[in-house]
């Protein structure tokens, strides 16, 4: 790393695996479930661990708790709805932390106000003043996010953050709640926010996006080219809905593309892959198999052509280096399509090497059996290389 990459701001980041993560719909853990993930974080090296919404079961309560109790390198965050007693019990939950943070939120967009909370908009302003300062005097680090920001009036927004931040917030987050916004037009509300709030440079300015329309990650890194210092995400993008930004794919675009982004991350992304398949295991939500980084597919490749490429030159086809995640290398699996590059390969590793004539025949042997089989393990190889005689 050149020093130039350390000059940069580092970017927080805000992991929601246990509190939006666990919104996704039968993905509830239980207390022993989410302390296990939340070590597995502060080892990954998260700025924020967003452990539960304390005032939501007596149950998520006692394990933000037992986080608070033992995380000690990242800081413990519960969430509250703008209410006295949900902050309390925010409070409550996270003040043994090493680094307390409350995060509390109201909805900002006319829809939301009309229709969901039935309050004016001057009253929840208010509310969100009397939230952020219960906050404050609980705890030194509170957040504040006016929810559904993506649909809220630019004007309204402007002065509740000014108003949360007068009241103490220290992190405003900007929320995407319904995944609604295009990558270019969210960027120019985060920077339209950072710009016309007069006290804006009293707190970090994150985001928080969802994948409504397959664009959290997309949305989320343009927002930090236009200036927020926080991105809010979770392990395999799981989440309300279509799910959060996916703090794998955040990570791995900012380290690899790190002369497009003004900021630096600094986790240790070896633990990625570990860290995936846990939260797969405990919450039964599957990875598919062509997620990016952490999918099975991730750096495996079956084409010839490819397989060639990457036998000759890994950069060919590969922009990250599958052991920087935690794979323990990529893979070449054999199949239909794959060429007689990687099948050499492959015989010869297991101990058949064969003349260019014999391996023509070999290789016409292996398409004649692939057309008909998925995959072309060790055993066909073996068996095939009988068959040639
Ligand atoms: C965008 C997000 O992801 S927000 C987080 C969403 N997560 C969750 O909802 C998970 C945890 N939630 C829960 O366990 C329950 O919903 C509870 C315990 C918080 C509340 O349960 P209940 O009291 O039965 O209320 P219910 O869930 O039916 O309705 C929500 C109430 O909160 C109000 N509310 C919603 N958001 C806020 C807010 N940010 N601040 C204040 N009040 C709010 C609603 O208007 C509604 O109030 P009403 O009953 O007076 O109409
Ligand atoms: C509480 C907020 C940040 C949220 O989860 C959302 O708006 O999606």
């Amino acid at each position: 790393m050149n020093d130039q990459h350390h000059a940069k701001p580092k970017l927080v980041i805000f992991d929601t695996t246990l509190r939006d993560g666990e919104q996704s719909p039968g993905a509830a853990m239980t207390a022993a479930e989410k302390m296990e993930i939340a070590l597995e974080l502060e080892r990954l090296g998260v700025d924020v661990i967003e452990a539960g919404f304390p005032a939501s079961s007596p149950g998520d309560l006692a394990a933000v708790k037992a986080i608070a109790g033992r995380v000690k390198d990242s800081a413990v965050c519960g969430l509250a709805r703008a209410s006295d007693g949900d902050v309390d019990k925010a409070i409550e939950a996270v003040r043994d932390a090493a680094r307390p943070r409350v995060h509390t939120f109201i909805a900002s967009s006319p829809l939301h106000m009309a229709k969901k909370l039935r309050l004016p908009p001057e009253e929840v302003l208010e509310r969100a003043k009397a939230a952020v300062k219960r906050a404050r005097d609980g705890v030194a680090d509170v957040e504040f996010s006016p929810e559904d920001a993506g649909r809220s009036e630019p004007d309204f927004l402007c002065r509740i953050i000014e108003a949360a931040i007068g009241a103490g917030a220290t992190t405003i987050n900007i929320p995407d709640t319904v995944g609604y916004r295009l990558p270019e037009e969210f960027a120019a509300l985060v920077r339209d926010m950072m710009e016309r709030v007069p006290n804006a440079d009293k707190a970090v300015f994150s985001v928080h996006c969802h994948d409504d329309l397959g664009m959290a990650v997309a949305n989320s890194l343009a927002a930090v080219q236009a200036g927020a210092r926080q991105v809010e995400c979770t392990i395999n993008g799981i989440g309300e809905r279509a799910g959060n930004a996916a703090l794998e794919e955040l990570v791995m675009a900012v380290k690899t593309r790190g002369e497009a982004f003004p900021c630096r991350v600094e986790v240790d992304a070896t633990r990625i892959l570990a860290l995936s398949r846990l939260v797969a295991a405990t919450t039964g939500m599957a990875v598919q198999r062509n997620k990016a980084v952490v999918g099975v597919n991730a750096f495996a490749h079956e084409s010839g052509i490819h397989q060639d490429g990457v036998l000759k030159d890994r950069s060919t086809y590969e922009i990250m280096r599958a052991e920087d995640v935690g794979w323990d290398s990529n893979s070449l699996p054999l199949g239909k399509l794959s060429g007689r590059s990687a099948v050499r390969q492959r015989l010869a590793a297991l101990g058949h090497e064969l003349d260019d004539g014999a391996m023509d025949r070999f290789f016409a042997l292996f398409k004649e059996r692939a057309d008909s089989k998925r995959f072309i393990y060790d055993e066909d190889l073996h068996a095939l290389r009988t068959e040639l005689g």
